[in-house]
Formats: C-alpha cells, sequence, structure tokens
C-alpha cells in the first residue's frame, strides 16, 4: 500500500487520499515532441477526447509561445468542459498574462508556472543565483494568484537539483500560494528508488494542504516506472501524455499509468478517474493527429498488446484468457484477443480458425493433413491471413497427386526469351524438363506438359491477390480444353508463377485420375 496524502481535499477533486489526479499535457508536452504541430482543430479533438477519458486537468499549451498557440488554449478553455484546463508559463509577467489570458474562459482554470532549480540549469541557463531564482518564483506564484485561484508550480529539473533547496524553494511556492507542487524528472534521470524516497521526504516537509506532482520524462524508460514510484512516496498527481508522446523520448504513458494502478490496485491501493475504455480511442486519435505512429509491441495500445501467435499461449487463451491476459482488452475498449496465425502456432488455434471460418465440420484426419500445410506455408510466408487458411481448407477437394512440384526455376526479362526449368515427382521418380514460353508462366506450363506427357489448351487464366502485406497469396484459376474434357483449377502460392504451375499440374492430375467432365471445378492450395 501507498502513503495516504491529505492534501487530496481541494475542492472539485475526489477527497479520497488515494485517488491520484491524471494531468493530462499531450497539447502541451506532447506537442513539443519534435516534428508535431497541432492545428486548432485537431487539439481540440483531442481536448474533447482527454475529457471523454476522464484526466482531471488537461494542460492546454504555453501561450506565450505564439499567436496560434494562445488561440488554441483558448478555443479549449471555452469548448472543453469536465476538467481543469492548465497553461504552462514561465516564471515571469509576460508569460503569465499570456497563460491567464488563455484559461480565462475555463470553469476551472490552472496557470503552471515553472523555474529551473539545478545547479547546471540555473547557473548555464538561467544564468541567475539561487536566491534570485526562488525570488522569481514566489513573484510568478503570488502574479498568477492574482488571476486563478488554482496554481502549480514546477521546479525545472528536480531530480538533478540539491533536495535542501528544492524544499526551501517549495514551501516558499506554496507560501505565495501554489496549490501544486510538480517535481519534473526533466531529462529522465532518475530511478524508481530515488524518487520514491524524494517524494516522501517533500510530503514529509511540505504543508499538507499542497498537492505533489510526478512529471516524468522516459529518456532511460523509466518514466511510467518513475512516476509510480513518486505516486508510492506521496504524489497524487500524475503527469503524462497519452502513447507517451513528448521531447526527446517522450513523457510517461497515461494508458500505462492508469493500467498499472487498475490492474495491481492490489500492490498500490490507488485510483483514477480515469474511464478506461477510452484509452484505446485516445490513442488512436492521437496517433493519427500527431503523425507519431504506436509501435506495435506498446503496453495497452501497441497492435501486439493483445494479439498472441505461439501455439502455447493460443491454446492457453482459448482454453482460459487469464492465463497469458492479465488485462481484458475490452477494458482499455479494444477488440478481445487476437490470435495471429504463423508458423508458431499450434493445433488448437488452427482448428479454432477453421471453425471461425466456416470449417468447423472438417474431420480430426483432414484438420491435421491441412495443419501440415498450415505449417509449411508460415514457414514460407509468415503471418497467415484469414483468407490464407479458406484458401487452404477449400483445397481439401481430394485429387490424386500423380505428379507433384518438387522445384521450378524461370528465367525471364526484357528482350529474353523466358525459360522455365521444373522438376516434378511422379510415379516413375524425380523428373525435370526445360522449355521456352511467350512468358515464364507459358514456359513453366510448357515444361510440366513435357514431363507428363499431357497437353491441355487454356481457355481461361485469371490472377488476383487472395490475401494482404507484401508477401500475400496469388490465387490462379484457370480453365482449360483436353479433347472433350473442360477442367478449371486454382493454384494458390506467395509467388504467382508457382500459383499457375500448381493450377495447371491440377488439371493435368485430374486428367489422370479421370475427373475431367463437361464443366469441372476444382481448388488447389499450396503443396
Ligand atoms: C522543460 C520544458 O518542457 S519547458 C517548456 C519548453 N517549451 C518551449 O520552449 C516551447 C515554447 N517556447 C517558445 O516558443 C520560446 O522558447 C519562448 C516564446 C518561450 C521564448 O522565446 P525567446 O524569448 O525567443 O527565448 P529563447 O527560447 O531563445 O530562450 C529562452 C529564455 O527564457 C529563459 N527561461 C527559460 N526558462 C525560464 C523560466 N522558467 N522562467 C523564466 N525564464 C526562463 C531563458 O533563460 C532564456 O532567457 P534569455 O533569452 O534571457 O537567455
Ligand atoms: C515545464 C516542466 C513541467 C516540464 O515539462 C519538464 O520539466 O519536463
Ligand atoms: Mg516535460
Amino acid at each position: 500500500m501507498t502513503s495516504s496524502n491529505a492534501a487530496s481535499t481541494q475542492p472539485g477533486f475526489p477527497a479520497d487520499p488515494h485517488y491520484v489526479r491524471i494531468f493530462d499535457t499531450t497539447l502541451r508536452d506532447g506537442e513539443q515532441s519534435p516534428g508535431v504541430a497541432l492545428n486548432h482543430a485537431q487539439k481540440l479533438e483531442i481536448g474533447h477526447q482527454l475529457a471523454r477519458l476522464g484526466v482531471d486537468i488537461i494542460e492546454a499549451g504555453f501561450p506565450v509561445a505564439s499567436a496560434g498557440d494562445l488561440a488554441g488554449v483558448q478555443r479549449i478553455a471555452r469548448e472543453v468542459h469536465g476538467p481543469v484546463i492548465a497553461a504552462l508559463a514561465r516564471a515571469g509577467r509576460a508569460d503569465i498574462e499570456a497563460a491567464a489570458r488563455g484559461v480565462e474562459a475555463a470553469a476551472r482554470p490552472r496557470i503552471h508556472t515553472f523555474i529551473a532549480t539545478s545547479p547546471i540549469h540555473m547557473e548555464k541557463k538561467l544564468r541567475l543565483p539561487p536566491e534570485a531564482v526562488v525570488e522569481k518564483a514566489v513573484q510568478a506564484v503570488q502574479y498568477a494568484r492574482t488571476f486563478v485561484d488554482d496554481v502549480e508550480f514546477s521546479a525545472e529539473d528536480a531530480t538533478r537539483s540539491d533536495t535542501e533547496f528544492m524544499i526551501r524553494i517549495f514551501r516558499a511556492a506554496a507560501q505565495a500560494g501554489a496549490t501544486t507542487i510538480n517535481v519534473p524528472d526533466t531529462v529522465g534521470y532518475t530511478t524508481p528508488e530515488e524518487i520514491r524516497a524524494l517524494f516522501s521526504r517533500l510530503r514529509a516537509e511540505l504543508p499538507e494542504h499542497v498537492v505533489l506532482s510526478a512529471h516524468c520524462h522516459d529518456d532511460l524508460g523509466m518514466a511510467v516506472a518513475n512516476s509510480i514510484a513518486a505516486a508510492e512516496g506521496g504524489a497524487r498527481q500524475i503527469e503524462c501524455t497519452v502513447n507517451g508522446i513528448g521531447e526527446r523520448a517522450g513523457n510517461a504513458s497515461l494508458e500505462e499509468i492508469v493500467m498499472a494502478f487498475h490492474t495491481r490496485a492490489d500492490r498500490y491501493g490507488l485510483s483514477t478517474g480515469v474511464q478506461t475504455r477510452e484509452l484505446y480511442r485516445a490513442s488512436r486519435l492521437v496517433s493519427r493527429l500527431s503523425g507519431m505512429p504506436v509501435q506495435p509491441n506498446k503496453a495497452v495500445v501497441g497492435d501486439n498488446a493483445f494479439a498472441h501467435e505461439s501455439g502455447i499461449h493460443q491454446d492457453g487463451v482459448l482454453k482460459a484468457r487469464e492465463t497469458y491476459e492479465i488485462m481484458n482488452a475490452e477494458l482499455v475498449g479494444r477488440e478481445a484477443a487476437v490470435m495471429v496465425m504463423g508458423k508458431h502456432s499450434g493445433r488448437a488455434a488452427f482448428r479454432q480458425a477453421l471453425a471461425d471460418l466456416g470449417y468447423g465440420d472438417l474431420s480430426e484426419e483432414k484438420v491435421q493433413g491441412l495443419f501440415g500445410r498450415f505449417k509449411d506455408l508460415a514457414d514460407r510466408k509468415g503471418q497467415i491471413y484469414a483468407e490464407d487458411i479458406r484458401a487452404l481448407a477449400d483445397s481439401r477437394t481430394d485429387v490424386p497427386q500423380t505428379y507433384q512440384l518438387e522445384a521450378f526455376q524461370i528465367t525471364s526479362g526484357m528482350n529474353v526469351e523466358p525459360v522455365a526449368f521444373v522438376r516434378l515427382h511422379t510415379p516413375g521418380g524425380s523428373r525435370s524438363a526445360t522449355a521456352h514460353g511467350d512468358g515464364p508462366v507459358d514456359a513453366a506450363f510448357q515444361a510440366i506438359s513435357d514431363i507428363t506427357g499431357v497437353q491441355p489448351e487454356l481457355e481461361k487464366y485469371r490472377i488476383q491477390s487472395v490475401t494482404q502485406g507484401d508477401d500475400a497469396l496469388g490465387e490462379v484459376s484457370i480453365t482449360v480444353r483436353h479433347g472433350e474434357q473442360y477442367l478449371s483449377g486454382v493454384g494458390v502460392a506467395t509467388d504467382i508463377v508457382e500459383a499457375s504451375a500448381r493450377a495447371w499440374l491440377r488439371v493435368i492430375n485430374m486428367i489422370e485420375a479421370g475427373m475431367g467432365k463437361e464443366k469441372v471445378s476444382a481448388q488447389v492450395g499450396t503443396p
């Protein structure tokens, strides 16, 4: 269990001492991601989604940065209802006035003012002695309080600052009227142990009425762990962004923090007001509007976060979802777990995939046969889509495999006569032939016919892609005439010449088996 915080009694916020406020800074720190610039309409769309999500505070921008930023903050303050609307300001009158103008229309406005407190920032960047920094901080908070009741003060680069100096400046800021004291790990330098201890100390040293806040960056990949550790130490506000976007490696990811508190309530005993079912929608929206894709293996919202490809995992999930899922996909607004079919998949998932596609009536023997072919295909193709499985299942019509394709090689190009080398497994053993043709497919047909001695006439030839992706399956459908007989066949493979050769071989095997009719249709899959 985490230490409690008597400061959670500020008006407008839940009084529960174990409630952690979510301060979303996607529109301010998130927008500071290199290359991201959101227009007003986009900011507003995200703002409305953040309100639906139930965040407590939206930091809408940094109004002194530009007239456009000010107008964007003003629009959110006017149109987004529910959360507190905050604006950022350096410790200076012009910034604070701009921030005040930005949030003046909000029902619950906040000014967030900051100044750096680490030796390197004070000396090299601000070029101010510590005394002057404290004075500027106090003046900034006091001036901000002349506009709004809710003022947040941040000590930029806090985690590289001297703790005693920080306590001093925080006490002064609280005395000047700051209601929230924020501790940014501006450069992502701290560790969970360090920040937990820092917050415990600050909680003990600072007046109870101020809320302590953590603002962590992800330079060492610890932003979420550090935010949670800060909460264990007494933070009751966490600053974060959707998808963890932000300066450099980004900020702490909102969805990960929220789901950590939710999933491990037994460990932390903390809660947030976030509607978890809106998380995925928020993630997609921010990704689309910011142009920053979400990595597939991203926790909670990545494409693979609820996908299973390994047979052992799939079998477990089919028997009981909880075997391999600690969260329910629906709880974060996603569709239920996805079974990705590939070379690591097992029979249980394959059987289920067949049943889902309407092939639940196949005998166990048929399923076993198809499973072997599925594995071969997966080895060659990687991911297997529903269409691939359908194509496999549809190819089950039994045609004696008198001839089987063993290997082929094509030479083709511009101003070169196409040549095909084909090797077949025949009743008399392996046999091969090389043939020329009008094109590579024609050459392959010719080589097969030379080996088998069966020479049907091609009546129709159609090719289409039956699956998605760079390695999609091509499906070739042919109709041939052999004497008075008409035969149709389909070949499926990742290589279109191979798909064509398989279709051709299929009809030849049908001819050999005396299956030719006036109109016969058959299908063939890979091997
Ligand atoms: C950790 C963070 O995320 S902080 C927020 C970072 N976000 C941004 O910077 C985005 C918006 N920024 C901007 O548009 C511009 O930088 C502005 C409008 C804020 C300032 O622009 P400029 O006046 O051209 O100043 P510039 O950016 O070159 O330098 C920053 C100045 O602010 C000073 N400064 C930095 N932080 C603070 C602070 N918290 N309080 C007071 N002054 C500060 C610097 O010392 C420097 O002052 P100097 O010009 O006297 O040396
Ligand atoms: C302005 C402050 C809160 C900040 O973004 C940081 O220090 O990272
Ligand atoms: Mg930041």
